[in-house]
């Protein structure tokens, strides 16, 4: 019965999740299936006018300990782990009278909804479904003997098997991974609440991290045409990965990774704010009064980079801002919303990827492999203290007023999203120069006053993700006119640093916190 289908006649039925069930059962009923089932789901069964027989008449065991006990037992178990292809386990069963099944239709218990509803850690315990893995692991096993099924949306082919003579031996391997898919992600989540909740060890950070993924959509290709790539997602149903598509192509890998460092520049800000990325790069950002103003403003920074861009806003998108944006070649446009008017100007342009995400960036722990093993660590948030301008150290020059200081706590935000080594330059609550990613603080000086132009640079303020190890590139953001700067401090050449800011008459401040981004 290698490849064959393989006859559904009898079939173990034990699910939390009732969707579909009375479907299910009645259609199997209706193919001849024998059912056996469990406490509620037997009920259920029954409710609908289904013969089913209770799992307890085949144990001769009643189902005990509040249902911690229900088909744990050899007379189910052999029924699912009898392997058919041999004939010793064939005699076997004949002698033991255990009747095989041929079907086996599980779901388990909430234990990740239990714990996400707050709930006690004595009722998230008792959400661990024992029996139900057992059974969705022993007939995924024994695929080649039987079916196993965990998703209710897989009941129509379920149904459709029945009629049809039965699941072949591919479609049995196929959803015996699915099962071992829906073990493995089911304890997974036991195994990381355990560790981070329950039982947590002394260390800041779990002593497991499980990761369960399920794959979302295949991607086109990866960063480059030769290399496959697809979307996994979390299960959550929040964040980037479920933000829904109202417009355009399908993203691309390379849109995720850029929308993704859109959405976290944009949301850095507490006024409506607009982030134009490209290559996971800042060429704008800017906050404003509304988000056009903001878009302005962000746009003007580097409009040549600009082009091809993609566009994170804090806020909804008005119909200002949408004219606005459908001038200018963009690949994305991520929001939380779109106000009444703005989507239709925006779906004017075929290509633009218009996508709606209510939630704020909430990832919790950046996840980086690395060849044999993964590097985890808490995401940079901005401190209470150190980013918070009434914390900061005057170290040289004048303090400013209150709005210069306003405009140079947004340069030090904005900083935040550009790669190191990160120069910016804002004015009027805009970058107006950026340089990224340099390997020296130098050039990524020198880029910042390029791209801001001699007119721009002058006057400007500055932030620097990380301190100044010599004066030499502060000198080329004095040299340039700008008036204002704010680095963490901490080099072992501070004094020299200060002393040359004290030199030219420009104020800085110390902030204390340092915001590399790789
Ligand atoms: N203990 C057992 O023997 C056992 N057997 C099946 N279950 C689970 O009980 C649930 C179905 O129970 P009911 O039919 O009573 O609603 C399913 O989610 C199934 O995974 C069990 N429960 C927990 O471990």
């Amino acid at each position: 019965m290698t490849a064959e289908k393989l006859p559904i006649r009898r079939a173990l039925v034990s699910v939390y999740d009732k969707t579909g069930l009375a479907e299910l059962a009645r259609g199997l009923h209706e193919a001849g299936v024998a059912l056996v089932s469990t406490g509620s789901t037997a009920r259920r069964i029954a409710d609908a006018g289904v013969p089913v027989t209770p799992v307890e008449e085949l144990t001769g065991f009643p189902e005990c300990l509040d249902g911690r006990v229900k088909t744990l037992h050899p007379r189910v178990h052999a029924g699912i782990l009898a392997d058919r292809r041999l004939a010793d386990h064939r005699r076997q069963l004949a002698e033991l009278e255990v009747e095989p099944f041929d079907l086996v239709v599980v779901n388990l218990y909430p234990f990740r909804e239990t714990v996400a509803s707050g709930a006690a850690p004595d009722e998230c315990v008792e959400q661990i479904d024992i029996g139900g893995p057992s059974m969705v692991r022993a007939a995924a096993k024994n695929h080649p003997s039987v079916a196993v099924v965990v998703n209710p949306e897989r009941y129509g082919d379920v149904l459709a098997a029945a009629a049809e003579g039965g699941f072949d031996l591919a479609a049995r391997r196929r959803l015996a991974a699915e099962a071992f898919q829906h073990t493995a992600a089911y304890d997974t989540a036991v195994a990381s609440w355990f560790a981070e909740e329950y039982a947590p060890d002394p260390a800041p950070l779990p002593d497991f991290a499980g990761i369960a993924f399920q794959r979302q959509q295949v991607l086109r290709y990866g960063e480059n045409p030769h290399q496959p790539a697809a979307l996994y997602g979390d299960g959550s149903g929040t964040g980037l990965a479920a933000a829904e598509q109202l417009h355009g192509k399908e993203m691309s890998y390379n849109n995720y990774v850029d929308t993704e460092a859109a959405r976290r520049a944009a949301h850095d800000h507490d006024r409506p704010c607009v982030a134009i990325i490209k290559h996971a790069n800042p060429c704008g950002i800017a906050v404003g009064d509304d988000v056009a103003e903001a878009h302005r403003k962000a746009h003007a920074c580097d409009p040549v980079s600009a082009f091809g861009g993609v566009i994170a806003v804090n806020r909804p998108v008005s119909v200002a801002m949408a004219e606005q944006v459908a001038e200018i070649f963009t690949e994305v446009i991520i929001a939380p919303e779109y106000e009444e008017g703005a989507l239709s100007v925006l779906t004017r342009k075929k290509n633009i990827r218009v996508l709606r995400c209510p939630d704020a960036p909430a990832v919790r722990r950046e996840l980086r492999p690395i060849e044999g093993g993964l590097l985890v660590q808490e995401r940079d948030v901005f401190q209470a203290d150190g980013d918070d301008p009434a914390h900061w150290t005057l170290a040289a020059g004048q303090p400013l007023d209150e709005a210069g200081l306003a405009g140079l706590a947004f340069a030090w935000r904005a900083c935040r999203a550009v790669k190191s080594n990160a120069i910016l330059l804002a004015r009027d609550g805009a970058s107006v120069g950026v340089g990224m990613g340099q390997v020296n603080r130098v050039d990524s000086a020198r880029l910042a006053v390029q791209r801001a132009g001699a007119e721009r640079a002058a006057g400007s303020c500055a932030a620097s993700d990380a301190f100044f190890p010599f004066p030499d590139g502060l000198q080329v953001l004095i040299d340039a006119g700008v008036k204002a700067v704010v680095q963490p401090g901490g080099s072992v050449r501070d004094q020299q640093v200060i002393d040359a800011a004290e030199a030219a008459g420009i104020t800085m401040y110390l902030t204390g916190t340092r915001h590399f981004f790789h």
